[in-house]
């Protein structure tokens, strides 16, 4: 039984199929790479209250003409209450609290010292120097949205906005199996017969943000043993993953094991190349994504049909793939009927281009390792000339 689908097709059907996780509530300290599960408002003003911008002395400059002098009566270190200003004016510290009854900071630098008393020789404005309370963010204002990931920049945010625990979606879990009794781990004997196994590399590399993964080995083309591992690793993760076996040999199990472990296999094949063998099904609110053998063929697939819906899982908002435009440095051949990933660089200049590499096949791997971003020819555009349009995404 073979269920072809175009690409977007595939899209839908998993996207339909993709749930996202609940929550849980960590501190800010485990944050980084985490998605928000609520909007966090901050929970006060800031600045908290009128500060000064410098070191320098807090003045009221009603009334006053330049040059004045005033005396100094008291200082404001930052961190302490509130002082109160009723005459001269008050030594004050980079982020103190502007006193009561001040309404100008001016700098220690613009100022001569003369004993107890300051000079001010050019005029100083109402504000100046000062960070009014609530300028940046008032309170109850919704600063970060649920579905946003959380970089350094965003933690240092909710750190000072107030918040240390938040919630946060849980991470998806996320098994990896690798088939094929030709695929030997990177530190077993070499053999003529054999290939090392990078697609574990290139998932790793690519779930990693959005999930916890476990690899469950690479199996040999057992079926019953492999069934065995597929059973169990379905029930212990929310996405299980295999690596090849999914298109028509004798020993590419994958279609049978997934009917075995009771996915209900949605689609076995889409309109995409390099990658066309692609078994998704799902059981329950388990994903399960069959993936092709060549690394080429499988890391096409991941970025335009995996990692979007684990990131939608993962509780992204934005988890769709955004696909800039690029201009065709040469003729690039695509068939029409089929959407073509082609593998290749984009330069950024005074335009930005993209070149295809040297070869599109997909047992080659080199090609599309040394290549920064996949060109997209959907199926009704066939190939394009060179000074075309092209759309890309990164790689
Ligand atoms: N008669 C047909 N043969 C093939 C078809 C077809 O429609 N009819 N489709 C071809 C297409 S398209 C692809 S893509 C490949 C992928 O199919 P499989 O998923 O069954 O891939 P495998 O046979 O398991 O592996 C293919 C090849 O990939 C290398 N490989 C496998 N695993 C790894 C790994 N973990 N790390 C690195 N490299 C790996 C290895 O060289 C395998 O020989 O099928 C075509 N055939
Ligand atoms: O689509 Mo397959 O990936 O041609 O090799």
């Amino acid at each position: 039984m073979f269920i072809k689908v175009t690409r977007n097709e595939a899209k839908e059907i998993i996207d339909s199929l993709t749930s996202q996780k609940y929550y849980e509530t960590i501190t800010i300290d485990e944050a980084e790479g985490r998605v928000l599960f609520e909007d966090m408002k901050a929970k006060f003003n800031i600045p908290e209250s009128d500060k000064s911008a410098v070191d320098g002395y807090a003045i009221n400059v009603d009334n006053l003409t330049f040059p004045a002098k005033l005396k100094i009566i008291d200082e404001a270190p930052a961190g302490e209450a509130q002082k109160e200003l009723k005459e001269g004016a008050i030594f004050i510290m980079t982020g103190g609290v502007v006193p009561k009854g001040a309404n100008a900071v001016v700098r220690i630098e613009d100022v001569e010292k003369d004993g107890d008393y300051i000079v001010i020789k050019k005029p100083v404005k109402k504000g100046d120097l000062i960070n009014f309370e609530g300028e940046e963010v008032k309170t109850g204002d919704v600063v970060l949205k649920k579905g946003e990931i959380l970089d350094y920049k965003k933690v240092a945010l909710l750190a000072n906005l107030g918040h240390y625990q938040i919630k946060v979606f849980k991470k998806v879990k996320i098994g990896i199996v690798v088939t094929g009794s030709e695929v030997k781990e990177p530190f077993e004997a070499l053999d003529k017969a054999g290939v090392k196994n990078s697609n574990l590399y290139i998932l790793k590399g690519l779930l990693k943000p959005y999930a916890d993964i476990t690899y469950y080995g690479k199996l040999p083309d057992n079926l019953d043993e492999m069934i065995k591992v597929f059973k169990n690793a379905i029930e212990e993760n929310d996405i299980l993953i295999s690596s090849g076996g999914a298109s028509k040999g004798k020993y590419d199990f994958t279609k049978e094991i997934a009917k075995q472990i009771g996915v209900d296999i949605k689609f076995t094949t889409t309109n995409i190349r390099p990658g066309r063998p692609l078994i998704f099904g799902n059981k329950d609110k388990k994903l399960f994504f069959g993936l092709p053998g060549y690394p080429a063929a499988l890391l096409v697939n991941a970025v335009e049909f995996l990692i979007p819906y684990v990131k939608k899982a993962a509780g992204i908002v934005n988890y769709q793939n955004e696909y800039k435009k690029a201009v065709l440095t040469t003729k690039t051949k695509a068939k029409e009927g089929r959407v073509d990933f082609i593998r290749g660089n984009i330069e950024c200049d005074e335009k930005v281009t993209f070149t295809a590499a040297y070869t599109q096949q997909t047992s080659n791997y080199l090609s599309i390792a040394l290549s920064n971003a996949l060109a997209v020819i959907d199926e009704n555009e066939g190939t394009k000339e060179a000074g075309e349009i092209v759309e890309y995404i990164l790689i």
